[in-house]
């Protein structure tokens, strides 16, 4: 499996996009057979190297072979591309991108997809972008692509509809749901970019986690000082994510409470725990007026933190809940099982980077074993956490692939 990324962060057009592809190592050939497939001899791609603001980039230029003024429908379009001898996945991803493009398109004109008109977006050097690209990601072998918030820019752009305001209504229309910023003067993400960005990248995200084989930066066509204007790539191998470490974004809930009957606390944290928190505990205090209290700390995921807030004023007589944003870094998380003591017991391991660092055994059936044995219930215990070591350090097992994963 291949991932890709890019960096739109200084912005994207479809020939950006192409050029950071072609750069990264899609055969220009090949780009070239795809396009000339569904428009032929129509359309002429050459690259050459240049800079942006002192930064290496290749650009690809697209030239029609006789000046394109055509208004061509999505239906023209369309018609070009299924009837073009092109591989089914570089078809479908490209018929997908101008629909998209068809979509914002009727929406943003007040007419309908099948009979809106394309300007500047159905000329044959968008219909050789958005080919190029889907074949140059065929070409590269990309199953799982991604980017990064794009930079729309600001002010004003001249087009076939008329001086429009940045970004322009189209590329607004395709920035929905997508994470996005000004980033500076001037037209930074076109219609077409955007459309081949937003549909046939997976998600919105920070660069993910890659074993980095190549990058590829692609040039716009005007070269503004001190801000490069390239589209970038990231081209390499997922990293499996049991060598991530796992957790994510949480908050502690936090209360200072003098005035709860102590014997409801143990029904508290437990009805707090039933309710999602991963941990809630209390600490000892001494409060205002020399009152001795409790401070509550409910450690709980920052999506799931609502339901616990209330729990919180619900089964309390707090008044007022703090609450501090907390990074949590876990243990990837499964169970074994080990030989001991004549008797099989269940055991959890926390595993990192592919390495077992923890072995718990699991109480209850090491406390039925004690019994059992009439041992006391931490011999069982120790002996169990042992044989868990013992096993991990002896090749093969148990090793994080032969343990059977924690219930999500
Ligand atoms: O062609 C059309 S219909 C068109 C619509 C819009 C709207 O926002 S509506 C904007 N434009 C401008 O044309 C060029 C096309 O750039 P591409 O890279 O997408 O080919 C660009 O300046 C758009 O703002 C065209
Ligand atoms: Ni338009």
């Amino acid at each position: 499996m291949r991932a890709a990324w890019i960096d739109a962060s200084a912005g994207v057009a479809g020939d950006m996009l192409l050029a950071a592809l072609v750069d990264a190592g899609a055969a220009l050939n090949t780009v070239r057979a795809a396009v000339e497939a569904v428009v032929p001899g129509e359309v002429r791609l050459e690259r050459t190297r240049v800079t942006r603001a002192g930064m290496r980039a290749t650009r690809i230029d697209v030239t029609p072979s006789a000046h394109d003024h055509a208004h061509r429908t999505w239906r023209d379009v369309r018609r070009l591309i299924e009837r073009a001898p092109l591989a089914d996945p570089v078809r479908t991803s490209a018929l997908a991108a101008f629909a998209r493009l068809a979509v914002a398109e009727a929406h943003v004109h007040g007419t309908t997809t099948e009979e809106v008109h394309f300007h500047e977006v159905g000329a044959w050097d968008s219909i050789a972008d958005v080919v190029g690209v889907c074949a140059a990601l065929h070409d590269l072998a990309v199953t799982d692509l991604t980017a990064g918030p794009v930079a729309l820019g600001f002010g004003r752009v001249a087009t076939a509809h008329g001086e429009l305001p940045v970004p322009a209504p189209a590329v607004a229309e395709l920035a929905a749901e997508w994470q996005v910023f000004a980033g500076g003067e001037g037209e930074l993400a076109t219609p077409t970019g955007l459309a081949l960005l937003t549909t046939l990248a997976r998600e919105c995200s920070p660069l993910p986690h890659l074993r980095l084989e190549r990058t590829g930066v692609g040039a716009g066509s005007r070269d503004t000082p001190g801000r490069p204007n390239v589209t970038r790539v990231f081209l390499g191998t997922p990293v499996p994510a049991t060598t991530v470490d796992a957790g994510g974004e949480a908050v502690v809930l936090e209360t200072n409470i003098d005035d709860l009957d102590p014997r409801a606390w143990p029904s508290v944290l437990a009805s707090l725990i039933e309710a999602g928190a991963s941990d809630a505990w209390l600490t000892p205090i001494l409060m205002k007026k020399g009152r001795p209290a409790h401070t509550l700390s409910v450690l709980c995921p920052s999506q799931g933190a609502e339901p616990l807030r209330d729990a919180v004023f619900r089964l309390t007589t707090t008044l007022g809940v703090r609450e501090r944003p907390v990074r949590k870094t876990e243990l990837h998380r499964g169970w074994t099982h080990v030989d001991v003591l004549g008797d099989r017991l269940p055991v959890k391991v926390g595993h990192r980077g592919g390495r077992i660092l923890q072995a718990t055994p699991e109480f209850a059936p090491a406390a039925e074993l004690a019994a059992r044995l009439g041992l006391p219930v931490h011999v069982v215990l120790a002996a169990t956490t042992t044989a868990a070591h013992r096993a991990a350090l002896t090749t093969g097992a148990p090793t994080p692939h032969t343990l059977t994963p924690e219930p999500a």
